[in-house]
């Protein structure tokens, strides 16, 4: 597989390191303010304590300052060499200086000699500081006045050693502080980088197959068209859906569906070139990017290489699986002109290889989007058939082959549109269901059926007429009201419920097993009778049919077709399996006295088919019952 587009750097990662850097410069910014503070509170401190052995010495001093006892001055002053700080003091009388101290070694600027008369400044602000030392001045008072002053000058220097290890210690704090945080955010962006991979993974990859998702898709199919657009290429386009995916869900569970699809994904893996991409869009569809095809006839040889690889059966939880797959295919530039479109093309493109019969592929044609639009024109008009009353009711005659008795009739839609003309049911009603009109259209079918049916009773031409029967579409068997109509209408019209047959194609009924279980044990307990309808062509097994409480199967028109030919062994097969069961045999569309006599020896019970009678109009099967009408038995044939 081409490699995915490349990854933009998680904005998680580039969060944290943000973060972390703003975290470290908070931190210097207010270690270094820390500092500034401190040291400004240090000063501040050794300021005040000058200040008072300042006025301390001037209260002492005042005598030796009266008598001009210098000798005594310089003992008081000398006093100041217990505090390690101070690195000279000067004591002035009338403007000249009368002791001084001056601590041992200090040299520069801190001990230069004191001016001979107080310093001007000083005087007026009673202290002053710089950088390197602190010096306050105290006026020393006799007799309310002022008869000298004491100066001290205290050096810096001890302050910064004590300053020196606040910082320190500060940032030491701090590297702790950060190195701690680093650890635990760490930790935090390891659990958010897993949770972003994750969620990346989420987002590009389909966690069943690991294959790239629908949104992966598209980003590597804009890509793709990029390249046949800069290169003056072409792209292809294969949108494939697995047939009948729907019954191994429903039958064999979920799990074992995600299995399969699994397998289908390995499956495509390993057929495909490295270079095609190979995505799930999720359900049962996958799609391919073929960039560039090779010639024109590389769209066939892709379609053909995935339908040969997945004709092999796939082992599923201990089942033996067949799967095949409708493909529809679309090229670029020739089909599309975006990847909007061309999708929608390989769509039209693979419900046409899904309505020829499914398991093959279909390449697209113009003509595929007319029959779509005539397709969206039917759908319009049968939307108005009920209320133009453009439906009526065929009723197709069931003869028992042992009397040669009608003892069923099969009631079968039929439409002639306004500006379509006659529209058969097989083209109709799949449109129908499509477009959601079948719940109104069967519920029509039903109440017509049911009136005309108690109808025929109440004139008495039901006595040989063990059912009519009435067929059930998927959605009738999704609608939970169902079963409370069909008691609501037995009722309005006097029907008895054991004159009503629904039939259930085997189909619809093994779309979903459990749900269509459920409706099968309440159309019994209403006491309707329960056919089967194309039987053998909807995959169920017998373990099934002894679940469901049904009474009859019908077995499939082209398995009747085939006999005594080729479905004569499907046909007897299910003839044998249906007695062995206790079900009674209604073979569909017998056409020919060979049919009919191959399927009378067989063991079945009822036939129908053009052989014995079309679909009738209401009024020409009232003549035939009316007339009671034998048909000769198979053996008087
Ligand atoms: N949900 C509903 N489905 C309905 C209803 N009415 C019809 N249908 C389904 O549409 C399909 C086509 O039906 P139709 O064209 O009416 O064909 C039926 C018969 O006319 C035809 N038939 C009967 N005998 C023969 C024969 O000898 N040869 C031959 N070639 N065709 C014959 O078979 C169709 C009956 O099929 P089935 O129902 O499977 O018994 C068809 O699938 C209808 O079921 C409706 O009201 N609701």
């Amino acid at each position: 597989m081409k490699p995915a587009t490349p990854r933009l750097r998680p904005i998680g990662s580039k969060m944290v390191r943000a973060t972390m850097l703003s975290a470290a410069a908070a931190l210097f910014v207010a270690s270094i303010l820390l500092t500034v503070f401190q040291f400004i509170s240090l000063r501040n401190a050794l300021e005040r304590d000058l200040q008072v052995q300042a006025h301390i010495v001037g209260s002492n001093s005042t005598a030796a300052l009266m008598f001009s006892d210098a000798s005594a001055q310089d003992e008081i002053l000398g006093g100041l060499a217990s505090s390690p700080s101070v690195v000279s003091a000067t004591m002035y009388r009338s403007g000249r200086v009368l002791g001084r101290y001056l601590r041992d070694g200090i040299k520069g600027t801190l001990a230069a000699p004191p001016p001979i008369t107080p310093d001007a400044e000083l005087v007026a602000t009673h202290k002053r500081h710089n950088f390197e030392y602190v010096e306050v001045l105290e006026p020393v008072h006799a007799n309310g006045e002022v008869i000298g002053q004491v100066t001290i000058r205290a050096s810096l220097g001890r302050l910064y050693q004590r300053l020196g290890t606040f910082a320190v210690f500060t940032l030491l704090v701090a590297l702790g502080s950060f190195g701690l945080s680093w650890l635990l955010v760490a930790r935090m962006r390891k659990a958010v980088r897993l949770a972003e991979e994750h969620l990346h993974f989420l987002a590009h990859v389909d966690p069943v197959t690991t294959l790239p998702n629908r949104h992966e898709f598209n980003e590597r199919l804009a890509f793709a068209l990029d390249c046949a657009d800069r290169q003056e290429t072409s792209a292809c386009l294969l949108l494939l859906d697995l047939d009948n995916f729907k019954i191994v869900n429903d039958t064999l569970g979920h799990d074992s569906g995600d299995v399969l699809l699994k397998q289908v994904a390995q499956r495509l893996t390993g057929t495909l070139r490295s270079t095609d991409i190979i995505c799930r869009l999720g359900g049962d569809e996958f799609v391919v990017i073929v960039e560039p095809p090779e010639d024109s006839e590389e769209p066939d040889r892709v379609a053909n290489k995935i339908l040969t690889a997945l004709s092999e059966s796939f082992m599923v939880q201990g089942h033996q699986l067949f799967v095949s797959a409708s493909i529809g295919v679309s090229v670029y530039p020739q089909d599309a002109e975006d990847a909007r479109s061309l999708m929608r093309c390989a769509d039209t493109a693979m419900y046409h290889a899904k309505n020829k019969g499914k398991n093959g592929y279909e390449i697209f044609r113009p003509e595929m989007e007319q029959r779509a639009h005539k397709r969206l024109k039917l759908e319009a008009n049968l939307r108005r058939a009920l209320q133009n009353d453009e439906l009526y009711l065929h009723y197709q005659p069931q003869i028992d082959v042992r009397s040669g008795r009608m003892t069923g009739v099969e009631v079968l839609v039929r439409w002639t549109c306004e500006e379509l003309g006659t529209v058969s049911p097989a083209e109709f009603i799949p449109v129908a269901e499509e477009s959601g009109v079948i719940v109104s259209l069967g519920r029509w079918v039903l109440q017509t059926a049911c009136r005309q049916a108690a109808a025929w009773r109440d004139a008495g031409l039901l006595d040989t007429i063990e059912h009519v029967a009435v067929n059930l579409s998927a959605c009738q068997t999704r609608d939970a009201g169902l079963m409370d109509e069909v008691a609501a209408l037995l009722e309005e019209t006097g029907l008895p419920a054991r004159l009503l047959e629904l039939e259930i194609t085997e189909g619809v009924l093994m779309e979903n097993v459990h749900a269509n279980l459920e409706l099968l044990q309440k159309i019994q307990a209403a006491g309707i009778h329960l056919s089967i309808d194309d039987f053998g062509t909807g995959y169920s097994s017998m373990s099934y049919l002894k679940r469901f409480p049904i009474d009859q199967l019908k077995i499939d028109r082209s398995f009747v077709s085939g006999v005594p030919g080729d479905g004569a062994a499907i046909a007897t097969a299910i003839i044998a399996m249906a007695h062995s069961l206790n079900l009674s045999v209604v073979a569909e569309g017998v056409e020919t006295e060979e049919q009919m006599r191959f399927l009378r020896d067989a063991g079945c019970d009822v036939m129908q088919g053009y052989y014995f009678a079309r679909p009738l109009p209401a009024d020409q099967l009232t003549a035939l019952l009316t007339e009671r009408r034998l048909w000769p038995t198979p053996q008087q044939a």
